[in-house]
């Protein structure tokens, strides 16, 4: 049969995404970093983890969590427009909850690079979210999911920063960085990040909860920051850092879990 353009799934495998498969269920909970290579990382903080496959920016992964529940991986790619199909295939393939697993650059000199964090809200401004409803105050996370990355930093003890995003269409000069000729529209830009009091800033938490919101699927985002814009410091060596982070979404991700549907654990072989 035919694929519809307006509906272009196809045998319940849908366009982008490499998962769908009859036999290939994926779990309720999804972490969600940007960079691909963070699915792989993830892995070193799961059990019986396999790729299920990668299609563009989308890899994807299931493992399991220390407690034993199944947790997916996919990769969103940089910036709305991925992440927009990321979650809008993930919640079609009965994904409950989506977690982002991401770096951002922290705008306030609290926050300095490495520091775990876990954003309530992101304030409206990227181009895919404004598609999508949220009050004038932007989306915010589900409460459940900012109680599970809260016990689940406190039992791993790790210190949990909580904090407003902003989400930005440009990583260069719409995060206020100087480009050769440009490098006053780049001080007005920072000028502007800094006046909307918001704790830093990247490029996907917007769509993710405003994606997720929409479609009745769970939603937050836990950050590390990769970068501190206040004192101009740059972390080299992040993977600490990231891996700290992915134990505490994994470990939030098992709480979600268990108070998720039960899962189908015959459905992926390891
Ligand atoms: O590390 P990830 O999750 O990709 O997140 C951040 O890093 C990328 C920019 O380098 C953007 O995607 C930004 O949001
Ligand atoms: O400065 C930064 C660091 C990570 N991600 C971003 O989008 N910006």
């Amino acid at each position: 049969m035919a694929r519809s353009a307006q509906d272009p799934w196809h045998r319940g495998a849908p366009p982008h995404l490499p998962a769908g498969a009859a036999a290939e269920a994926l779990p309720p909970v999804c972490l969600l970093p940007g960079d691909p290579a963070r699915v792989d990382l993830t892995a070193e903080v799961l059990d019986d983890f396999r790729i299920l496959g990668q299609n563009r920016e989308f890899r994807v992964g299931v493992g399991r969590a220390p407690g034993g529940r199944r947790i997916a991986v996919c990769s969103t790619g940089i910036g709305g427009p991925s992440t927009e199909i990321a979650v809008v295939e993930l919640a079609r393939l009965g994904v409950r909850t989506v977690l982002r697993t991401g770096g951002m650059g922290a705008l306030t000199g609290r926050i300095p690079p490495g520091t775990v964090c876990a954003a309530g809200r992101a304030v409206p401004g990227s181009g895919a979210a404004s598609h999508y409803p949220a009050g004038p105050a932007g989306p915010a996370a589900h409460p459940a999911v900012l109680t599970a990355l809260r016990r689940a930093a406190r039992d791993l003890d790790v210190p949990l920063t909580e904090i407003t995003v902003a989400t930005v269409d440009s990583y260069y000069l719409g995060q206020g960085r100087p480009l050769p000729g440009h490098e006053e529209r780049a001080a007005a830009r920072m000028d502007v990040l800094r006046g909307l009091g918001v704790d830093g800033v990247e490029m996907e938490t917007e769509t993710v909860l405003a994606v997720a919101g929409a479609l009745g699927v769970r939603a937050g985002a836990v950050l590390v920051a990769h970068a501190n814009r206040a004192t101009d410091d740059w972390l080299e060596d992040y993977r600490p850092a990231q891996l700290a982070m992915l134990r505490v979404a994994v470990s939030a991700a098992e709480l979600l879990s268990n108070d998720d549907a039960p899962q189908a654990d015959s459905a992926v072989t390891s």
